[in-house]
């Protein structure tokens, strides 16, 4: 069988909680066999040249791609790239302009790799899992470019994937040199040291666990200032270029450097940005951090880690609600919360078989304050709910947008747009009085765990 990309055959995500079965990864792939049997049938962490099969051969099995690399520059393990890969696909689903009306598969998204390195392994994952996704790749460093552009070509992917052997010159993210208007995303895995002398006490560190090889070049792990520097660039620079990309993100290799970018987003009053972490059971965490100058606001789950993340003064406010319905029936929710919103001067769309309905508004329009305005305008007739716009003006007058669900139980309200944070909590709570109406106050409370990634309204007592 080929291993080469083929357009039309379905891609199935991979998953890698748990770790790669060698036994089965022998079976399937004679290469990997091979050089196991070499080793008395065993596989070394510590061998270079098992590390650098061991990747080809998942690349290979599960995403059909085919991968030449030197000896002298990073071997990629797949695990932890492809979780970044995940994320940002996350990120981009929960943040389309028409909010998910396209389906994902289907959407056209334009990413950018700042350096590559010689796999080229994130356009190259990104490719394999999304047929539409094309991407911009750079490096700085010439032999990494070349062995990237021969991935690119051996894998036929050159009319997706266009690199650019950059200079410190175009900055770090160059749209501008890459003829590029606009983008999706931009992605980087940078290098995190700042010194030789850091590098090696970093990699001694990590030296205690069993993936501890690492055949890195200087060019790729060491940098003035190291990641904070310069991850702090990419930010001066996202600021400047504002929403011609809609998420400008990093993998970031130290857990001391978030705090720091998290305040440097502050004080540029970044209100919307994203912190998720990889593979939260590997032994090596690695984090990764989006920020964007625009509104719309991605998943809970994608934007606040659910299990062992950071302190809550680094992540967003939520941005989905829970409200527990438990005393009443689904259909009878269903209809309290369709009407609650139908009356009100916003657009608002219900699908009855889903039970879940998205709006949009330009304002408060359901405080007591706005009810009295409206009654002594007595019901302008341009209200949004007369006009019913069928798709959310990208003018800047929007202020909020967000869908709700009714589920077995409970009501979960997601915001999808909007920086208003007063705006977006007195909207749940008006939501929470119409669907429990014997009242209470509004006491957010995070829980953990699957379906409780979620702010939770609870009454007061
Ligand atoms: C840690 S490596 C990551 C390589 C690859 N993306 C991966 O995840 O395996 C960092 C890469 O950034 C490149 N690089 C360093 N400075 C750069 C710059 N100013 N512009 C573009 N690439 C740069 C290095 O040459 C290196 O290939």
């Amino acid at each position: 069988m080929s291993t080469k990309m083929n357009s039309k055959s379905a891609f199935k995500s991979p998953n890698y909680d748990d770790e790669v079965n060698f036994k089965e990864l022998a079976l399937q792939d004679p290469d990997f066999a091979d050089i196991i049997n070499r080793n008395k049938g065993r596989f070394s962490f510590q061998d270079p040249s098992h590390v650098m099969q061991l990747t080809k051969s998942i690349l290979k099995r599960d995403f059909r791609l085919e991968m030449k690399l030197p000896d002298d520059r990073l071997c990629p393990p797949v695990p932890n790239r492809w979780a970044y890969v995940r994320w940002i696909q996350d990120l981009v689903d929960s943040t389309s302009k028409d909010f998910g009306k396209t389906p994902q598969a289907e959407r056209d998204v334009i990413g950018i790799d700042v350096g590559v390195g010689a796999s080229c392994i994130y356009p190259l994952l990104g490719c394999a899992s999304r047929l539409n996704w094309k991407f911009f790749g750079t490096d700085i460093d010439k032999k990494s470019y070349e062995y990237a552009l021969h991935n690119v070509t051996s894998n036929n992917l050159d009319y997706r994937i266009h690199l650019l052997n950059t200079s410190a010159l175009h900055g770090l993210l160059p749209l501008d040199a890459l003829k590029i208007d606009t983008a999706d995303f931009t992605m980087c895995n940078p290098p995190f040291f700042e010194s030789r002398q850091d590098m090696n006490a970093g990699l001694s560190e990590k030296g205690k666990n069993p993936n501890a090889v690492c055949t890195g070049h200087e060019v790729e792990m060491i940098t003035e200032g190291g990641e904070v520097e310069y991850v702090g660039r990419m930010i001066t620079e996202s600021h400047g270029l504002g929403k011609r990309v809609q998420w400008y993100t990093s993998l970031l290799g130290k857990q001391s450097t978030l705090p720091v970018i998290v305040k440097r987003l502050e004080e540029l009053k970044c209100h919307n940005w994203a912190v998720g972490l990889l593979l939260p059971h590997a032994t090596t965490r690695r984090w990764v951090i989006g920020w964007s100058w625009d509104d719309l606001r991605p998943a809970n789950h994608v934007a606040r880690p659910a299990e062992g993340g950071p302190a809550k003064e680094l992540l967003p406010p939520p941005t989905c609600y829970s409200i527990d319905t438990s005393k009443q029936n689904e259909e009878a929710i269903s209809d309290v919360m369709n009407k609650t919103l139908s009356i009100l001067p916003l657009y608002w769309s219900w699908n009855s078989a889903t039970r879940s309905g998205i709006g949009w508004t330009n304002g408060d329009v359901w405080s007591r304050a706005a009810r009295r305005k409206r009654k002594a305008q007595e019901m302008e007739s341009k209200s949004l709910h007369e006009t019913k716009p069928s798709t959310c003006p990208d003018d800047g007058t929007i202020v909020l947008a967000f869908r709700v669900t009714v589920l077995d139980g409970y009501a979960e309200v997601h915001s999808l747009k909007g920086s208003d944070k007063v705006l977006w909590e007195s909207f749940c709570a008006m939501l929470k009085r119409q669907m429990a109406p014997t009242g209470g106050q509004l006491a957010g409370k995070i829980e953990t765990g699957p379906k409780k990634r979620v702010q939770v309204l609870q009454r007061q007592p």
